[in-house]
């Protein structure tokens, strides 16, 4: 799955992710409406909002773009409804050609985590049959437990060609608290990074290695310290718009080839409609707007590795 996503990125020249973290206050009126008209002010009728607020975004903006990353916190508020609209969409979008990071940061001891990469990027069995998932093509994980977490992930990447993301070093304020403690001298994430690195080895596509790190777009320095740390894997790029991150900061995430990172921007693209440069385009064109949104990222992100 790396190599399709390294693919992906090539043939649309954009470096980006679109995150689907729809919240239902994103969802323009007339969409929950028509929703709420058929299923009610449930549960039901809001995961069918978020569908359909999602299919829009990908059917306006999936030519432009190589992967999205739909964050389950967002459907799960909505339970088990919210779970079937996240399968939707993740459906939905691999059938129009897109890589599927599904942020779902799991980790646990072992034999949880085994069932977690299951569930989220492989097949479980059920007597004679076995059955995928989710089915998402990458996953994001969380390495707070150590190698015995993250194994049962990378074996299951290993059977199924999917890929991982790891948690090195998030683009929140208070990231810092634990990942940029000193031990031995050395920063928390750096150790991390190495982790990641050693653990891809083993993991090649073509050119890169199926286990990426997630690095926050709020930390530049650490950022570009990292990408020499783990050359070979994929960066993911969180952090990007709403949180502050802008493409002049992200360059060094990069290798010199121009591959090796791909940055998120979730509110600032499916809400692009809400902000005043979009505003024109209206609550009812809210899918053009995100196109708009998409389109003016990729041009600063390319601006930006352009002039370096
Ligand atoms: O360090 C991290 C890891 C993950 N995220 C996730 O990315 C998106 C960011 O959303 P924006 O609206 O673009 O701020 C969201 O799903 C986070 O859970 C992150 O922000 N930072």
């Amino acid at each position: 799955m790396i190599n399709k996503l390294v693919e992906n990125i090539k043939k649309t020249g954009a470096p980006i992710v679109v995150g689907l973290d729809p919240m239902l206050n994103y969802v323009p009126e007339h969409v929950q409406k028509k929703a709420f008209a058929e299923y009610g002010e449930t549960l039901e009728g809001a995961a069918e909002a978020i569908w359909q607020f999602n299919k829009e975004i990908v059917d306006k903006t999936y030519d432009l773009i190589p992967a999205v990353k739909p964050q389950i916190a967002m459907y799960e508020q909505f339970g088990v409804p919210g779970l079937v609209a996240f399968k939707k969409t993740v459906d939905y979008c691999k059938s129009k050609g897109l890589v599927v990071i599904g942020d779902v940061k799991r980790g646990d001891i072992g034999s949880t985590s085994a069932a977690y990469a299951v569930g989220h990027l492989g097949h479980v069995q059920v007597g004679k049959n076995r059955y995928a998932g989710f089915d998402e093509d990458f996953a994001t994980v969380n390495p707070y437990l150590g190698s015995d977490g993250i194994n049962p992930f990378i074996d299951v990447c290993k059977e199924e060609k999917k890929g991982l993301f790891i948690l090195v070093k998030t683009s929140n304020p208070s990231s810092g608290e634990f990942q940029d403690r000193l031990i031995d001298g050395r920063p928390l994430y750096e150790l991390v990074g190495e982790k990641v690195a050693a653990w891809g080895e083993e993991c090649m596509g073509d050119e890169y290695s199926y286990i990426g790190a997630v690095v926050g777009a709020t930390y530049p320095e650490m950022g570009k310290v990292l990408r020499k740390i783990m050359p070979k894997a994929y960066i993911l790029v969180p952090g990007y718009g709403a949180q502050g991150g802008k493409g002049k900061d992200l360059v060094h995430f990069f290798n010199e080839d121009g591959l090796g990172a791909i940055v998120n921007s979730s509110r600032g693209i499916i809400a692009a409609y809400k902000q005043e440069q979009y505003a024109k385009f209206g609550a009812e064109n809210f899918g053009d707007a995100s196109r708009a949104a998409v389109e003016a990222m990729i041009a600063d992100i390319g601006g930006a590795l352009n002039n370096r």
